[in-house]
């Protein structure tokens, strides 16, 4: 997962990237990665911490000086069964601790095949908006990530990401504010390769990639590199 890093590549390109390891692993990668690269935590308890054993409050991640935390994630979504009002419950209080969010949202191919896809976001955004109502949303990140696209090879079409994208936008902009919809980073996961990367960066609402699989891999750096070089022709920023 990128998202968050400031960095100047020997290229000469800039690109911001969030780095989410494992929670056992959150002060190592900190201590390793310096400053110049945030760390995010894959995700966090849905109020104050207590009693609720196995489970990092906002608290906790904050203290540790981490400044994002993913929420919504499709595993959790759908093996843990966490519902919209769990994410967006999850994200109000990690906004309420300053912690920045990525939220990931999307729909499963049964959802995509009957014609729901933007459904499905929507209802992920409206639980959002219920629990953080118009505020705070200048620190979310949107990941668009379809379900039937997770590490299984197959990817979104460019065209297919970007018009969700649009569309996710174009949300913002009606139910929130024209500048939250302007400024909102909404970022493509799902299968995303050195080999892919550049045509999805290059679909106009594509703002960068969260990245499972390939990050473990060298291509990553191509896939930063690469990302953030189409992003700058297209006098964008990259987000990963
Ligand atoms: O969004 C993702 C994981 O949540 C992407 O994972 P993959 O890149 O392995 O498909």
């Amino acid at each position: 997962m990128l998202n968050g890093w400031k960095m100047k590549s020997n290229e000469g390109v800039s690109v911001e990237v969030v780095v989410a390891p494992s929670s056992e692993h959150l002060p190592l990668v900190m201590s390793k990665l310096g400053k110049d690269v945030h760390v995010a935590a894959q995700d966090c308890w849905v109020e104050k911490g207590g009693a609720f054993t196995g489970e990092s409050s906002a608290e906790q991640l904050a203290g540790l000086g981490i400044s994002y935390v993913v929420t919504g994630n499709s595993d959790r979504r759908l093996i843990l069964k966490e519902s919209n009002e769990v994410v967006a419950q999850k994200c109000a209080y990690a906004l309420s601790k300053g912690l920045k969010v990525i939220l990931c949202m999307g729909e499963t191919l049964e959802e995509r095949e009957a014609g729901n896809t933007m459904k499905v976001c929507e209802e992920q955004l409206q639980a959002v908006q219920a629990a953080i109502g118009q505020g705070d949303w200048e620190n979310l990140v949107i990941v668009y990530e379809p379900v039937w696209a997770m590490g299984t090879g197959k990817v979104a079409t460019p065209e297919e990401a970007g018009k969700v994208h649009l569309e996710i936008r174009c949300w913002l902009t009606d139910q929130i504010s024209n500048e939250v919809g302007e400024i909102t980073r909404i970022i493509y996961g799902g299968s995303v390769t050195a080999a892919n990367c550049e045509e999805l960066a290059r679909q106009d609402h594509v703002d960068g990639f969260l990245v499972g699989e390939a990050s473990l891999k060298p291509e990553f750096i191509d896939i930063i590199v690469n990302s953030a070089m189409v992003k700058e022709e297209e006098g964008q920023e990259c987000y990963i």
